[in-house]
C-alpha cells in the first residue's frame, strides 16, 4: 500500500490530497527592486517541479509566496483552483524542508517527526497511538527505522535531512516545498538522496516544488524544470526539452557545458568573425545572432575550408577527452572544444573546427 492510500483511508485528521497549483502573473517587489516580474506557471497535482536558476533569480521568493510567508505585490496563486489570498500559512497545510531549517535539537527523531501532528488543535489531532503508527511508518519510508530515540546531534547530515522530510510529510501536506534541501551535503550523499527523494515522490505522490541551483539535480529529479533568471521564467519543460531545445542563450549556457559566439547570418550562411563557418541557417538577408554549441559536439576539420578558427590559449584533461580553450577572432571571443586525448595542441596554435550539433538564437 502506498503512503498516500494509507493516509487517505484515515479520516482522523484533516487530509491534504495533493493539489494543482496555478501561479498567475505573480510579481514581487522589495522596495524598489523587483524580485519577480509577472511569473505564470501551472503545476498539476502530484507533479515534481524543480525551480532552477542562478543565485538571486527569484526561486526562494516564489517558494515563500507559495508558502504564504510572503505576499505577492500583484498576481494570484491558486491551490486546486482556489485563490489563496488571505489563506494564512498554518491553514495552507504545506510541508517544508529548507537547507537551514534545522530539526529541534532537544527532541528525539520521533518527536521531531510527530511535532506537526502533536501541535494540532485537539479536534484535529490524531490519537497518540495513531501518531506513533504514522511516525514509524514514515521512519520506514525514509529508511531510518530504529533511529526514533536518537537526537539530531547523533545523526549524519543526510540522515537529518531525511528526518526533516519525514517531518514535512507527517502532516500529510497538500504541497511539499523543498528549498535546496541537500545543499549543505557532500556530492555523493546528495546524489543518493535525490534518487531516494524521487522514489519517495513516486510512492507518495505529493505535489512538490524543489528549489536548486544544481542543474544535474534538477535534470535527474524533476518531471518538469522551471528555469529562472532575474525574476523571470526563461523556460519550462522536461529535461530533454531544456537540454536539447533550449529557448534562449541563457538556458543553453546555464544547462550543460556550452560555448556561445556572436555570429552574422548572411543569406543562409553563418559567418563567425566575418568568415563562413561551414554552417548554414535557412534565412535570406543579413542579421546578427548567437551560435551555441557544446564542447563535446564538435569535430576538427582541415584548415583550408570553411570552419570556425580559434587559437589555443589553454588545454586540460577533461574526463576521457582533452579540452581546448580557444580564442576566436580579433575580439578574443572564448570557446571550448573537446578533442581526442592524442589530439593535443600547442598553446598558440590555430585549430579549425565545426560543431556537429548547434543552435542559432536570432538576436
Ligand atoms: N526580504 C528581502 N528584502 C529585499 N530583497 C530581497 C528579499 N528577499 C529576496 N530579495 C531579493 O530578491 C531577489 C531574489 O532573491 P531570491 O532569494 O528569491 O533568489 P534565489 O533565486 O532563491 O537565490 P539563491 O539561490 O541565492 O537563494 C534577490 O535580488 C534578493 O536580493
Amino acid at each position: 500500500m502506498n503512503a498516500m492510500t494509507e493516509f487517505a483511508d484515515d479520516q482522523s485528521i484533516a487530509l491534504g490530497a495533493p493539489v494543482g497549483v496555478t501561479i498567475e502573473n505573480v510579481a514581487k517587489d522589495f522596495g524598489d527592486s523587483p524580485a519577480l516580474h509577472g511569473v505564470s506557471l501551472d503545476v498539476h497535482a502530484g507533479e515534481l517541479v524543480a525551480l532552477l536558476g542562478p543565485s538571486g533569480s527569484g526561486k526562494t521568493t516564489l517558494l515563500r509566496i507559495l508558502a504564504g510567508l510572503e505576499a505577492p505585490s500583484s498576481g494570484r496563486v491558486l491551490f486546486g483552483g482556489e485563490d489563496t489570498l488571505g489563506l494564512p500559512v498554518q491553514d495552507r497545510n504545506i510541508g517544508f524542508v529548507f537547507q537551514h531549517y534545522a530539526l529541534f535539537r532537544h527532541m528525539t527523531v520521533f518527536d521531531n517527526i510527530a511535532f506537526g501532528l502533536t501541535v494540532r488543535r485537539r479536534r484535529d489531532r490524531p490519537a497518540s497511538a495513531e501518531i506513533r503508527r504514522r511516525v514509524l511508518h514514515l521512519l520506514d519510508l525514509v529508511q531510518l527505522s530504529g533511529f526514533e530515540k536518537r537526537y539530531p546531534a547523533q545523526l549524519s547530515g543526510g540522515q537529518r535531512q531525511r528526518v526533516a522530510l519525514a517531518r514535512a510529510l507527517a502532516i500529510e501536506p497538500r504541497l511539499l516545498l523543498l528549498d535546496e534541501p541537500f545543499g549543505a551535503l557532500d556530492a555523493q550523499v546528495r546524489r543518493d538522496l535525490r534518487r531516494w527523494l524521487r522514489e519517495i515522490h513516486d510512492r507518495t505522490g505529493h505535489t512538490t516544488f524543489f528549489v536548486t541551483h544544481d542543474q544535474e539535480e534538477a535534470l535527474e529529479l524533476a518531471d518538469r524544470i522551471v528555469v529562472m533568471s532575474k525574476g523571470r521564467i526563461e523556460q519550462v519543460g522536461s529535461a530533454d526539452d531544456i537540454y536539447d531545445r533550449p529557448a534562449s542563450p541563457f538556458v543553453f549556457s546555464f544547462i550543460g557545458e556550452s560555448s556561445l559566439l556572436p555570429v552574422e547570418i548572411t543569406d543562409g550562411t553563418v559567418l563567425v568573425d566575418g568568415a563562413p563557418s561551414g554552417l548554414s541557417f535557412g534565412e535570406t538577408g543579413t542579421r546578427p545572432a548567437t551560435l551555441g554549441f557544446r564542447p563535446h559536439d564538435v569535430t576538427l576539420v582541415s584548415d583550408d575550408g570553411p570552419a570556425i578558427r580559434g587559437r589555443v590559449v589553454a588545454e586540460r584533461r577533461h574526463g576521457a577527452r582533452r579540452r581546448l580553450e580557444l580564442q576566436v577572432g580579433p575580439k578574443q571571443l572564448r570557446a571550448e572544444i573537446d578533442v581526442e586525448v592524442e589530439a593535443s595542441r600547442a598553446i598558440g596554435s590555430l585549430v579549425a573546427f565545426q560543431p556537429e550539433r548547434w543552435r542559432i538564437f536570432p538576436a
